[in-house]
């Protein structure tokens, strides 16, 4: 049997002020401080992270960014860093979202190489994959997810792709209250780990694979009894501090 780790991760997207932020920790902490048999991470706006650093030092919740950029430093307008997100106490980092993906552009060299920058420097990239729809309905998710997964992370030893956690978030259940089956859950999982294990050999089983979309409180539970779905990443039900709280009870295994 895997010795997983669980991890459910909030994505609050571009939402929440610095002030809201700050509100949501005081909230989310006094709910979840007794958490101990999950990592829970919150992958906020660059702007809130160093508030967020404050109100969470030493508690159980990690801390994540939503992006990064592939290069170590330098004339890059616009930009955020690795090192600048190690300064801000970030140890996550979220690389190839779908949204990343489709509105601003990057490609899986552009995520392969900020996967590499990640690792380079301790942070923890959280990489996303996921079919659309059109892909789903033709038959095509699972070879579409393998080619993302191999594209983004062939280039990486085997010992850093233990460092990492691959969240499989299918774009038509983003946003949409159309949650994947936890049966089509398991089966993406599943192939993604079968990828992993052609990269990395049994080391696989030791990879931390999430899903993503339309993460609920209600669905949270079934989705976790699935043997290749290790947690979540969570977008609309991480904004609202007890919500949250109560999806990561509901995951929780005890
Ligand atoms: O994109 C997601 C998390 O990264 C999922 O978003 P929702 O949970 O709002 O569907």
């Amino acid at each position: 049997m895997a010795n997983r780790r669980k991890v459910i991760a909030g994505n609050w997207k571009m939402f929440k002020t610095v002030s809201e932020a700050e509100d949501y920790a005081i909230k989310f902490l006094e709910e979840v401080k007794d958490v101990t048999d999950l990592d829970v991470v919150l992958c906020a706006p660059f702007t809130a992270l160093h508030a967020l650093k404050n109100e969470l030092e030493e508690s159980i919740v990690h801390l994540g960014a939503q992006n990064m950029a592939w290069a170590e430093e330098g004339a890059y307008t616009g930009e955020i860093s690795a090192r600048m997100l190690l300064d801000v106490a970030c140890t996550y980092v979220i690389l190839g979202h779908s949204e990343r993906r489709e509105m601003f552009g990057e490609t899986d060299q552009d995520i392969a190489k900020k996967v590499q920058q990640a690792l380079a420097v301790g942070l923890t990239p959280i990489f996303c994959c996921g079919e659309n729809l059109k892909l789903r309905e033709e038959g095509k998710a699972a070879e579409w997810v393998k080619n993302q997964v191999a594209s983004a992370l062939s280039g990486i030893s085997k010992d850093d792709l233990l460092r990492i956690i691959v969240a499989y978030e299918p774009i038509w259940a983003i946003g949409t209250g159309k949650t994947a089956s936890s049966q089509d859950a398991q089966e993406m999982c599943a192939n993604i780990r079968a990828t992993l294990t052609e990269l990395m050999g049994s080391a696989s089983e030791n990879v931390p694979i999430l899903y993503g979309g339309s993460v609920k409180a209600e669905n949270i539970g079934e989705l976790m009894q699935e043997p290749d779905v290790d947690g979540a990443l969570v977008g609309g039900a991480s904004l609202d501090p007890l919500s949250f709280a109560k999806l990561i009870k509901n995951a929780s295994p005890m």
